[in-house]
């Protein structure tokens, strides 16, 4: 039996007049890589954005892991266990790769304010340990070669890959990633590919929106077809391959 980490239903997000999310339901298992994939505008983003505390639901039930998170904050979403990348990338440009992993791992430090501004023996202890921590997480994601480079000057694949390890370093359940592919060149594709196969397969449950239809397939467990703000579809790959209203939907937009 597959045990399940998080549980929606019947969300709704309006903007306005908009309704960009209508009724939308989902469970993920816990070890398996959930896509999302739908025409530009369907509400995948949105549903990230409500799923990872930016964006408050107006109806609806959210729970993750036995914490009910229906309307919570951000922080508190990270706490449960959720992390997440962006679509735009977001990284401090200025710091090193080594010092944006260590501000992920700071969200678990225990040393309080207080004690980082008198830097205490503990205190350096617990910095030498992040650190040490946020250097494992860089070569895990096969990026060590880089790790005292300007976030700005690393290459764009570079750039995804420590972002990875930016959210690795809150030691998610969930590693909610947007698009991670975007203007990858297929081998960097392929690379990243290979690395989000790794994060699962050492226990960590992925959610994942991507447009590269080709990587999905390979990649995903399930995947969710939203359109129009509504789940259309749900099946393993193969299905949503020949489901007939995906065909449609896909068809029917003005999409890539
Ligand atoms: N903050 C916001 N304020 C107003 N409308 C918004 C906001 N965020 C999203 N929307 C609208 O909600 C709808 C869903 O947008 P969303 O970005 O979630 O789609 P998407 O599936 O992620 O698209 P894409 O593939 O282009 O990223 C769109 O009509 C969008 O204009």
């Amino acid at each position: 039996m597959s045990e399940t980490l998080l549980n929606i239903k019947g969300i709704v997000k309006r903007f306005g007049g908009l309704t960009a999310l209508n009724d939308v339901g989902l469970h993920i298992n816990k070890g398996e890589v959930y896509g999302l994939i739908g025409p530009n505008g369907a509400g995948k983003t949105t549903l990230f954005n409500v799923l990872t505390g930016l964006y408050v639901p107006d109806e609806g039930e959210f729970t993750f892991a036995g914490h009910n998170l229906f309307q919570v904050k951000p922080d508190k979403v990270v706490k449960a266990g959720i992390a997440r990348t962006f679509q735009n990338i977001r990284l401090f440009g200025e710091m090193t790769a080594l010092e944006n992993v260590m501000i992920g791992r700071h969200t678990r430090s225990h040393a309080g304010a207080i004690g980082s501004i008198l830097r205490t023996p503990r205190v350096k202890k617990e910095e030498a340990a992040i650190a040490q921590k946020a250097y494992d997480l860089l070569e895990y994601v096969g990026i060590s070669d880089v790790v005292d480079e300007q976030a700005r000057n690393l290459s764009y694949g570079h750039q995804r890959r420590l972002e990875i390890a930016r959210a690795l370093a809150c030691e998610p359940k969930l590693l909610a990633l947007d698009e991670p592919a975007a203007g990858m060149n297929p081998s960097e594709t392929e690379g990243l590919k290979h690395l989000m196969s790794k994060i699962r397969d050492d226990g960590v449950t992925i959610l994942l929106i991507e447009h590269d239809v080709k990587l999905m397939m390979e990649l995903c467990d399930r995947i969710a077809v939203l359109d129009y703000g509504q789940k259309i579809a749900e099946d393993f790959p193969e299905g949503i391959r020949t489901n007939p209203r995906v065909i449609e939907a896909y068809l029917g937009a003005s999409h890539e």
